[in-house]
C-alpha cells in the first residue's frame, strides 16, 4: 500500500539520496561500483535490514524468485535457500537441472569483489519471515495462492515458474524463517536498458549433444575473428568471467549482459550466479574451456591470482573474512570449510 512508502525528499545533492539511488548513479562503464566504495556498507545493510513493503514474484527466468520493495523505493531481488548448504549437487542431475542457491549468490558477490571485478549488483543475506514479509504484504495474488502449512508447521509456498514451482519443491520457513539473498536491482530497463549476449562457449542444454567448442581444437580463432571479441577488451573480459565460473564451480553461464549505452567497449555483468558452489569435491576443467582455448589473460587479473596463491592472502582465507561480514554468517558460514578449501 501506499503509506508504507516515505516521503520523497531527495535533490541535486546526492547526500540526500538513498544508497540505492546513488549506487544506480555511480555505475560506470567500467564497473557497477567504486574500490573501497563509501556507499556499500549502507547499500548491503538496507538490504538485510529495511522494511519489506511489498514482495512480488519476479516474471522471466527458470526458478523462483521475488522483487522487494523498501519504504525508500529501493529495490531488490530475492533468492530462497533451496537446499542444506553442505549438499552436493547430484551427480546425476545435468547443470541446467540443478537447482539455485542462495549461498553462491552472495558468496559470488565477494569473490567477484575480491577478484577485483566489482561486476556482481551487491547481495547481502536475510532470514526473511515468510508470513510477515511476504505472504501478509503481497498483491500478487498468484503467489499468495501457493502458501500453505507442512506437516510438521513450517510456512511454506512455491509461486509460479517453469521449473521447481510445486508442492513439492515448496520453499519453507522454520517455522517461517527463512534464509535467503537479496541483491540490489539494477536501474529500470527503461532507464539503462541491457543488451544480452549469448556466450561463444555456452553449453549444448542438451543430455546428447555436444556443442561446437567441444569437438573443435581451433574454435578460439573464429571467435577471435568474430566482433565484438575481435577489438578491445571484450575476450580478455570474457576470460575474467570464466576465471569467476570455474572458480565457483558454475556450469551454466549461457549468455551474459551490458548496459546497452556503454555500446561494446564495457564491462560484462555477472549475473545469475546461483547455480555455482554446487560441489567441491571435484573441479569441472571444462569451464576454463576459453582461456585454454585463447590462451589470453588480463595482466591484472594474472598478477591478482597470484596475489591470491602467496600464503598470506590464501582466497579461502580472505573469502572466509569477507563472508563474516554478511548477515546470514550468524546463522551459518556462507561456505562450507570444503567448498572455501577447493577455492585454493
Ligand atoms: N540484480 C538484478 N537487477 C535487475 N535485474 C536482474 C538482476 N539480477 C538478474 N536480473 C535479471 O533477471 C533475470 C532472471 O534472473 P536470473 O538469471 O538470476 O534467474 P534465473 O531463474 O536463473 O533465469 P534463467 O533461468 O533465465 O537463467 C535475468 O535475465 C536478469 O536480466
Ligand atoms: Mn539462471
Amino acid at each position: 500500500s501506499q503509506e508504507a512508502y516515505e516521503d520523497v525528499q531527495w535533490t541535486s545533492d546526492s547526500n540526500s539520496h538513498p544508497p540505492w539511488l546513488r549506487f544506480h548513479l555511480n555505475i560506470s562503464r567500467w564497473q557497477l561500483y567504486l574500490h573501497r566504495d563509501p556507499n556499500m556498507e549502507p547499500l548491503t545493510q538496507q538490504l538485510a535490514t529495511h522494511r519489506i513493503v511489498s514482495a512480488v514474484q519476479k516474471s522471466g527466468g527458470t526458478q523462483l524468485k521475488l522483487v522487494m520493495s523498501f519504504p525508500n523505493y529501493g529495490q531488490a531481488m530475492l533468492k530462497p535457500m533451496k537446499q542444506e548448504r553442505d549438499e552436493e549437487t547430484n551427480y546425476n542431475l545435468y547443470y541446467f537441472s540443478d537447482f539455485e542457491r542462495h549461498n553462491a549468490e552472495i558468496a559470488a558477490f565477494h569473490l567477484d569483489r575480491i577478484l577485483g571485478y566489482r561486476r556482481v549488483p551487491p547481495v547481502a543475506g536475510r532470514l526473511v519471515d515468510v508470513v510477515k514479509e511476504i505472504k501478509d504484504i503481497t498483491t500478487d495474488r498468484k503467489l499468495a495462492r501457493t502458501f500453505f502449512t507442512s506437516p510438521v508447521g513450517n510456512v511454506c509456498f512455491y509461486g509460479q515458474c517453469s521449473y521447481y514451482c510445486s508442492t513439492e519443491h515448496a520453499v519453507c520457513g522454520r517455522p517461517r524463517h527463512l534464509e535467503a539473498s537479496l541483491a540490489v536491482m539494477l536501474p529500470d530497463l527503461s532507464l539503462a536498458s541491457r543488451r544480452t549476449w549469448r556466450s561463444p562457449w555456452r553449453r549444448s542444454y542438451s543430455r546428447s549433444k555436444l556443442a561446437k567448442w567441444e569437438t573443435e581444437p581451433d574454435y578460439c580463432s573464429t571467435v577471435k575473428k568474430t566482433p565484438p571479441y575481435d577489438k578491445g577488451t571484450r575476450l580478455v573480459d570474457f576470460m575474467d568471467m570464466v576465471i569467476l565460473d570455474f572458480l565457483m564451480g558454475n556450469m551454466d553461464r549461457h549468455h551474459y549482459e551490458t548496459f546497452e549505452k556503454f555500446g561494446n567497449n564495457t564491462f560484462l555483468l555477472h549475473l545469475d550466479n546461483g547455480r555455482a558452489f554446487g560441489r567441491h569435491s571435484k573441479d569441472e576443467p571444462s569451464i576454463l574451456a576459453p582461456l585454454e582455448q585463447c590462451c589470453r589473460i588480463r595482466r591484472s587479473t594474472w598478477l591478482r591470482l597470484r596475489l591470491l596463491s602467496l600464503p598470506q592472502y590464501r582466497l579461502s582465507d580472505v573469502m572466509r573474512a569477507s563472508l563474516f561480514s554478511d548477515p546470514l554468517h550468524r546463522v551459518a558460514p556462507l561456505l562450507s570449510e570444503p567448498h572455501l578449501a577447493a577455492l585454493n
